[in-house]
C-alpha cells in the first residue's frame, strides 16, 4: 500500500477576479515528476488514526487529518485506520507553492477509496477535495497536466508532452493570504478574455517561451514585496510557482 505523493508547479497565475475573501483563478497547473513525498499505508494497530512524518504542523493542521475527517463515516475508515497509520517520507518543501500538503491529502483519498473499498468517483472525490484545500482537487484528477480555474475546483486535463521541470525553494517561507493582500492592495489586474483563452490553449513550453516571470504569475510581484530577498533567485529562464517561495525552470533536452 504505497504511493507517489507529486508536487505541481503553476506554468502560469492569472487572477480572474475576487470571490468573497478569496480570488478565482486562471492557471495552468503541471505534475513534478521528480518531486515526491512517499505515501505509504503500515500496520501498527496504533487503535487511532496517526500520520508518522515530519510536519510544520500539528495533526490537527496536517491536510490529511482533515480528509481523513471528512471521510471517517464511511464504511471501515475508521476500523482500517486503527490498524493502519499513515507514513509519509516528506521530500516536498512545505510554504514553497509546490502544493505538498494538498497532494498529501489528494494521495490519501486517493488510497483509502482503493483499500477501503469506498467506490467513489473522482467527482465525488474533488467535492471532499475542496473542502481541504484549493490545490487538492487539480491532485485527485492525477492529471499530469491542467487548466485550473475557479478557486481550484474546476480541473480540465491539458494534453501535452511531459515536461522535466527543476525546482529550487529557497529558505523564505511565504504566507499565500499576505501574498494575495499585497495583490488586492497593490498590484491588482484581471484577466482578459481574450488572453485566458489564449493561455488556456497553449502549450506550457510555448507559454513559458513567451512570458517572463512577472507577466506568468500574477503573484510573484506581491511575494516580491511581501519577501524581497526572493528577488535574488529570479534567473533569466526561470519563473515562480504559486504563491511562492519556489522557482523552477525547464531542462530542455537539446
Ligand atoms: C494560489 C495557490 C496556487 O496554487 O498558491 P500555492 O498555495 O500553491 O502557493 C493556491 O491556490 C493557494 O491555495 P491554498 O494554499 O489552499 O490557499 P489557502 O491556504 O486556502 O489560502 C490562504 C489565504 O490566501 C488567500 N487566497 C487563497 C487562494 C485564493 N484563490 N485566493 C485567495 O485570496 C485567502 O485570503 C486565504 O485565506
Ligand atoms: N501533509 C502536509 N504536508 C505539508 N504541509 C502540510 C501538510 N498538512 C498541512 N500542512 C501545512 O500546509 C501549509 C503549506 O502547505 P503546502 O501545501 O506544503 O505548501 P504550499 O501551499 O506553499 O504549496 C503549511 O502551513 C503546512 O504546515
Amino acid at each position: 500500500m504505497q504511493a507517489k505523493s507529486y508536487a505541481k508547479v503553476n506554468v502560469f497565475l492569472k487572477i480572474a477576479g475576487k470571490r468573497d475573501t478569496y480570488h478565482e483563478l486562471v492557471s495552468r497547473f503541471i505534475r513534478v515528476h521528480s518531486l515526491y513525498d512517499e505515501f505509504s499505508f503500515v500496520k501498527t494497530n496504533r487503535k487511532a488514526f496517526n500520520i508518522i512524518g515530519d510536519f510544520g504542523c500539528k495533526l490537527e493542521s496536517n491536510t490529511v487529518y482533515k480528509a481523513y475527517n471528512l471521510i471517517k463515516h464511511m464504511k471501515n475508515v475508521e476500523d482500517f485506520f486503527q490498524e493502519y497509520s499513515v507514513k509519509i517520507d516528506k521530500n516536498i518543501p512545505e510554504f514553497a507553492g509546490l502544493g505538498g500538503g494538498s497532494s498529501n491529502a489528494a494521495t490519501f483519498l486517493l488510497m483509502a477509496n482503493k483499500y477501503c473499498n469506498l467506490g467513489l468517483s473522482k467527482d465525488e472525490l474533488c467535492d471532499i477535495a475542496v473542502k481541504i484545500g484549493a490545490d487538492v482537487p487539480f491532485f485527485v484528477y492525477e492529471y499530469d497536466s491542467a487548466n485550473v480555474t475557479g478557486i481550484g475546483e474546476v480541473v480540465e486535463i491539458f494534453d501535452e508532452e511531459l515536461l522535466d521541470i527543476k525546482t529550487i525553494t529557497p529558505d523564505i517561507k511565504c504566507d499565500t493570504g499576505k501574498i494575495f493582500t499585497h495583490f488586492r492592495e497593490h498590484f491588482y489586474k484581471e484577466i482578459c478574455k481574450e488572453e485566458k483563452e489564449k493561455l488556456l490553449n497553449m502549450k506550457s513550453i510555448d507559454i513559458l517561451k513567451e512570458l517572463n516571470i512577472s507577466e506568468a504569475n500574477d503573484l510573484y510581484e506581491p511575494a516580491i514585496m511581501a519577501e524581497p530577498l526572493l528577488e535574488e533567485y529570479a534567473k533569466s529562464n526561470w519563473y515562480f510557482s504559486g504563491s511562492g517561495s519556489s522557482f523552477f525552470t525547464i531542462n530542455e533536452e537539446e
